[in-house]
């Protein structure tokens, strides 16, 4: 069994323990330590983190087990690690953020079944790598939902069905009333926070940036913490925000998965509305009517409450054309160009900033969403898959541009220009998997039966004795094998490279 290591800028987070694929031994053992740098990997000898998730502004997510439990429970570990140099004040701050986290998880996701449980709250303090120095983390352990966020759904498919996208709004919808009701809003609703359970059911996830609104007025102060493109007006501004801040942030995400498209693109800032109805087709009217008083830009314009705009949404109302969206009578907020979490001024206007970690998954996150969305990224078998192909077409058209045009830098020009428009086609996406076999196919084909094309291989068939078939495949293997060991040597020295830089 891997166990992954938790201490931050480990450079060898994988530890691998053969011992520890017996049951028995995995019950029992007391505790194993990073084989790096020392750290306990089994945290508070219970839970077993096995892979890093990802990293957000304030930590990072493992998924994890839980050996004290019949079945190894899996769950989440999320680790508090604000990122950048911070001010004990600041420090401070962002603490308390992931404390709160854990107090609404306690309150919420134990009483809610759509938001995740709390399991277990702690910290550990092992000694730093620097001699004679003690290290403080701390450890929110929580329910793991087995499902995609709504941001890795939008990067598979590309946008959302109407009907889907309804069916996770009235869900979340649900989700926010029973938040609302019990004092507290979410302040952070984006794609990526909301999660589908294989079993169809959505989960509202990320209570990190959740304040907890003054009972009965069911306001509260902004923090400043919020998601640029998502966050309304009052939030951006850090004023107070209301249960209808967090129907705005809903209202964005559901055009985001209607549309394909990032929030900066959607809103005009011309003319200070969204203007997103020309980029879903077959929306209700009901649906389009409610998303855009859910984005009005002054909270009293909009759904007071998440039962409001269900009820809205329950009004039947058939697909096809849809009102103009509603003017705002105030002007909307600036919306950036990255829907990203970014420091903003922290509770009781204190002028302090939450930089989000530097580290590479972190930075990954901080990529538009969008370029994840249009290209997803390439597994190594895949990037293998691609070297094969583009090895074995560079052979083929080597032959064929030879066998024409000789072995002269016009040739040569015309073989690099070639194989970079096929690498440029499979880095784009635009061929891939069955295509590549079809061309690699095509591309046999054509050496093979169109003579002027393959002279380069009866040469060499002459030479040593084979037939001119088996010479034109040789070659294409060759150099297809050739490709995928330069492309694997690539892949292994950069995943060193990574590890030690
Ligand atoms: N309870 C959970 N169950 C399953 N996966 C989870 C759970 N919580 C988080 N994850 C996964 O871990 C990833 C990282 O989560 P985390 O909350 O640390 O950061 P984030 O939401 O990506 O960032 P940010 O703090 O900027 O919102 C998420 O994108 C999600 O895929």
């Amino acid at each position: 069994m891997d166990l992954y290591c938790t201490r931050p800028g480990c450079p060898r987070p994988v530890n691998a323990f053969a011992d520890l694929d017996h049951p028995a031994t995995l019950k029992t053992v007391p505790q194993k330590y990073c084989t790096t740098c020392g750290m306990e990997l089994i945290l508070v000898g219970r839970y077993l983190p096995l892979k890093l998730l990802g990293q957000g502004g304030f930590g990072a997510a493992f998924l994890a087990r839980d050996r004290y439990t019949p079945a190894m429970r899996q769950c989440v570990v999320k680790q508090f690690l604000p990122s950048g140099n911070l001010s004990p004040a600041q420090l401070e701050v962002a603490q308390q953020l992931f404390e709160r986290e854990a107090e609404v998880l306690e309150q919420l996701g134990n009483t809610h079944p759509l938001i995740p449980d709390l399991f277990a709250f702690f910290e550990l303090t092992p000694p730093s790598t620097q001699s004679g120095k003690q290290d403080k983390f701390f450890y929110l352990v929580q329910e793991y939902i087995d499902g995609e966020t709504m941001e890795e759904e939008l990067v598979q498919k590309g946008t959302l069905s109407p009907d889907d996208v309804t069916l996770m709004l009235k869900e979340v919808l649900e989700i926010l009333t029973f938040v609302h009701d019990h004092g507290s809003i979410h302040r952070d609703i984006k794609p990526s926070n909301i999660m589908r359970h294989r079993n169809g059911r959505f989960y509202l996830l990320d209570f990190g940036a959740v304040k907890q609104a003054t009972k009965g007025a069911a306001v509260a102060k902004s923090t400043g913490i919020y998601s640029l493109g998502f966050a309304p007006p009052e939030q951006m501004s850090g004023g107070e925000v209301y249960p209808s801040s967090d129907l705005y942030a809903l209202a964005v995400t559901g055009l985001m998965l209607l549309t394909g498209k990032q929030p900066n693109e959607l809103f005009d800032s011309y003319s200070n509305t969204w203007k997103w109805r020309s980029y879903a087709s077959g929306v209700k009217r009901s649906l389009a009517d409610a998303l855009d008083r859910m984005l009005l830009p002054t909270p009293s314009q909009r759904f007071q409450s998440a039962a409001e705009v269900l009820t809205a949404l329950a009004q039947s109302s058939s697909p096809g054309r849809v009102r103009s969206p509603v003017t705002p009578k105030q002007a909307p907020p600036p919306v950036p160009s990255s829907p990203t979490a970014l420091p903003q001024p922290l509770p009781q206007q204190q002028p302090v900033s939450l930089p989000i970690a530097s580290t590479p998954a972190s930075s990954q996150s901080l990529k538009p969403a969008r370029q994840r969305a249009a290209i997803a990224p390439f597994s190594t078998l895949e990037l293998l898959g691609a070297a094969a192909f583009t090895g074995f077409e560079g052979g083929l058209l080597a032959i064929a541009l030879m066998s024409l045009l000789g072995t002269s830098i016009v040739s040569g020009g015309f073989w690099i220009v070639l194989l970079a428009g096929l690498v440029f086609l499979q880095s784009r996406r635009t061929i891939e998997r069955v295509d590549l076999l079809i061309t690699a196919g095509i591309t046999l084909a054509i050496v093979l039966f169109v003579s002027p094309l393959h002279r380069l291989a009866v040469y060499f068939a002459s030479l040593f004795g084979g037939n001119v078939l088996l010479t034109v495949v040789a070659i294409a293997v060759a150099t297809s094998l050739g490709a995928i060991a330069v492309t694997a040597l690539f892949r292994i020295i950069f995943n060193l490279l990574s590890n030690f830089l």
